[in-house]
């Protein structure tokens, strides 16, 4: 998908020197934060630019088999990752993307195993959201707004009208909105209170564990935690807003929603089923839309972990790949840090995504607390 090819804008630049992290304190690796923001159209860009220090810096990224989406996979990681090595002074990357991107593309480029040492890695999503358009854009997208995604997604028997307009159409808006980690909601001084709470509740009800910041000309007052140092795929967070979905279906947005499962706390002998359960979730969906009428499809997953013997565990997934992980120790409030204390919420395991309400019947948690 041509569209998803980022800019890349070095966050001195984008922020300001003094809001930058200290270049006082060298980092292992360099944080990334993809920021997404719905509505820019921008040019297809076949480039990565990266501004540091007003001098801008032009990797070209060759296009195998003309296709920028398989090509840009490997080729945009790696021409970040030599302007780390080359330029060694980067702090963070703020990755800016073109307004139609699908994160769900991007996220899992930079999500790397860690086996691989790379000098950068995934910290988190974060879509600017136009608080006066955005429920627009939902309910009302133009044609060319409709991703490539659901395109792919189309019943195996989209001949069939019925089916097709049973679904309810999936926009870039959900995308943006299913995958952040961070929304900032913009805008807020055009719109009444009573709609800044609409948009609210229709974003929590898409994606309940985003962490939802409302301002006027995108200002924020502390950047660590909102667009830097998000943590948002090594730690469970700790914002929870208000679960619309727990069966896995919202009335206030037919399309996407979240399903929050709750786990007991499990041996840790049972990792291993925990993970065995995960599999057959998240790679069956792919495997079963063939043939199948309807089809759950999950973007994201986070979960949190109780062990029996007092440690946690961090789930975190972004389609189809997923990671149980030992959080690092950054946090006092229970979203990091690698043993159990009173001031954990209950294990659970949280899933954003389509058609939710059909992972139980299809494939049973085997932990349900
Ligand atoms: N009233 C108001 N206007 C805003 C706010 N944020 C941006 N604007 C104005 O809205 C207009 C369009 O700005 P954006 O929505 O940021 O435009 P954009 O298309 O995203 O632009 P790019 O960032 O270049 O992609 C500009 O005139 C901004 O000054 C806000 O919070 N309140």
């Amino acid at each position: 998908m041509d569209d998803d090819v980022p800019d890349l804008v070095d966050v001195r630049e984008a922020v300001g020197p003094s809001e930058a992290s200290p270049a006082t304190v060298p980092l292992k690796k360099v944080p990334i934060t993809v920021v997404t923001e719905f509505g820019n159209t921008a040019d297809i860009e076949k480039s990565l630019t990266v501004n540091q220090n007003n001098q801008a810096t032009t990797e070209w990224i060759p296009l195998a088999n003309g296709c920028i989406c398989c090509s840009v996979k490997d080729s945009g990681v790696a021409a970040l990752e030599s302007l780390v090595e080359r330029q060694k002074n980067f702090d963070y990357i703020l990755l800016e993307t073109t307004g139609v991107a699908d994160p769900g593309n991007i996220a899992p480029m930079f999500w790397l195993d860690e086996g691989l040492g790379s000098s950068i890695y995934l910290d988190g999503i974060v879509t600017v959201v136009d608080a006066k358009n955005i429920l627009k854009s939902l309910d009302e997208p133009a044609p060319d707004e409709v991703p490539e995604s659901e395109a792919d997604n189309k019943m195996p028997d989209s001949s069939d009208e019925h089916h097709h307009h049973q679904s309810p159409l999936l926009t870039t808006a959900h995308l943006q909105i299913s995958h952040a980690d961070v929304i900032i909601l913009n805008k807020t001084d055009l719109v009444s209170d009573s709609h800044l709470t609409d948009v609210r509740q229709r974003i929590s009800s898409i994606n309940s564990l985003v962490r939802l910041i409302c301002t006027t000309r995108s200002l924020i007052d502390e950047l660590s935690g909102t667009v830097l140092d998000l943590n948002a795929y090594s730690t469970f967070p700790s914002t929870s807003a208000p679960d619309f979905s727990s069966k896995g279906h919202s009335h206030l947005d037919p399309t996407i929603s979240t399903l929050t499962l709750p786990l007991r706390a499990i041996d840790p002998q049972e990792l291993p089923v925990l993970q065995e359960w995960l599999e057959t979730l998240l790679w069956e969906a792919e495997d079963r839309q063939e043939g199948q009428s309807r089809k759950y499809e999950i973007h994201r997953t986070k979960g949190l972990i109780r062990i029996t013997d007092g440690t946690i565990r961090v789930v975190q997934g972004v389609r189809e790949i997923f990671d149980i992980m030992q959080p690092p120790k950054i946090t006092g409030d229970g979203t990091g840090g690698d043993s159990d204390d009173d001031s954990n919420p209950q294990g659970r395991i949280v899933f954003i995504g389509r058609n939710l309400d059909l992972i139980s019947g299809a494939v049973p948690m085997p932990f349900s607390a």
